[in-house]
C-alpha cells in the first residue's frame, strides 16, 4: 500500500477568534493549505498563494497536521477552520475524521470552484465566490457542484468581499442564484502587505459605504461584517 500523498501547510495558527463571516468571534485554529486554483489580485494570504512561497509549505501527513492542532488547542475542542489558499485541492478528509473522533468542530473557507466529498463531514462549509474586483471569473457550474457536495455539512454559506459598486450588484446576483444561501458581505481591505499597517479609519469608511449602500437601497438580506481580526491585529499573519 502506498502512502498517501502529504498535504501542503502554508501555516497551521491559534487559538484565536474567527474574524469574518458566520462564525465571527469564535475560537478557532487555523489550518492554511498550500497553492490555490486563483490568483485574485487582492488576496490577502499571497503566502499561501504564490509558488515563490512553495518552499515555506510543510509537506505533513493527516496525523502531522493533527497533532499540532492538538498542541496549539491543549486538547480542548474548539472550531478548526481550514483555510488557505484553496483547501478544496487537497484531501483533508483524514484530518476531519480524526477531529470529529475528538470532539473538534470544523469549518472550510473555499472559493468554491473545486468540489469535495469532504465538504459532507464539516459543520460550515463558506463559499466565497469571487466578484469582478477580483479579477477571476466564477464558473457557476463548480460551485453548484460544491454546494451539492455540501449538502451533509451542518450548513453552507456564502461569503462576498466587496471593493465597489460593481461587486454590490455581482454580490445582489450571485445570491439570485443562490437564494438558499445565508449571504455574508465583507468590505475589501485594500491593504494586504504584511509589512504595512492597515488604515483603521478607511476599513470603516468601506463598511460605512457598504452599510448605506445595502441598507438604502432597499436589500435587506445580507449580513455584513467588518474582519475582525484586522481590525485587531492588521495585517498580521498567524492570527
Ligand atoms: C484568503 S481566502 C482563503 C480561502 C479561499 N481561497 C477563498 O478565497 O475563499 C479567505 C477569505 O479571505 C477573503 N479575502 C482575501 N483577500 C481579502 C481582502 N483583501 N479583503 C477582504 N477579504 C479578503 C477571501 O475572499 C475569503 O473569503
Ligand atoms: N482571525 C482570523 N480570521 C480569519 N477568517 C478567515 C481567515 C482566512 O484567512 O481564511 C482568517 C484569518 O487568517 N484569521
Ligand atoms: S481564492 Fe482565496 S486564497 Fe486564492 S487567491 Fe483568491 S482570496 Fe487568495
Ligand atoms: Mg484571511
Amino acid at each position: 500500500m502506498t502512502a498517501p500523498r502529504p498535504l501542503r501547510i502554508a501555516e497551521i495558527f491559534g487559538p484565536t477568534i474567527q474574524g469574518e463571516g458566520a462564525l465571527i468571534g469564535e475560537a478557532t485554529v487555523f489550518i492554511r493549505a498550500g497553492g490555490c486554483d486563483y490568483r485574485c489580485v487582492w488576496c490577502d494570504s499571497l503566502h499561501a498563494v504564490d509558488s515563490a512561497w512553495r518552499e515555506t509549505w510543510a509537506p505533513m501527513t493527516p496525523k502531522a497536521v493533527w497533532d499540532e492542532v492538538l498542541r496549539l488547542s491543549g486538547g480542548r475542542p474548539l472550531t478548526v477552520s481550514i483555510s488557505g489558499g484553496n483547501p478544496a485541492i487537497q484531501d483533508f478528509a483524514p484530518v476531519i475524521a480524526r477531529g470529529k473522533a475528538e470532539g473538534y468542530r470544523f469549518a472550510c473557507e473555499t472559493q468554491g470552484s473545486v468540489a469535495r466529498p469532504w465538504f459532507g463531514d464539516l459543520d460550515t462549509l463558506v463559499l466565497s465566490p469571487k466578484p469582478p474586483s477580483s479579477k477571476e471569473t466564477v464558473d457557476w457550474k463548480a460551485f453548484a457542484d460544491c454546494v451539492a457536495a455540501g449538502a451533509g455539512a451542518g450548513r453552507t454559506v456564502m461569503k462576498i468581499v466587496i471593493f465597489d459598486a460593481a461587486d454590490l450588484a455581482w454580490a445582489r446576483a450571485a445570491h439570485a442564484r443562490h437564494p438558499e444561501l445565508p449571504l455574508y458581505l465583507q468590505p475589501g481591505n485594500p491593504e494586504v502587505d504584511p509589512e504595512r499597517s492597515v488604515d483603521p479609519q478607511a476599513l470603516a469608511d468601506r463598511m460605512l459605504w457598504l452599510v448605506e449602500q445595502t441598507t438604502g437601497a432597499g436589500w435587506f438580506v445580507p449580513r455584513i461584517l467588518p474582519q475582525l481580526h484586522v481590525l485587531i491585529w492588521g495585517n498580521r499573519r498567524g492570527v
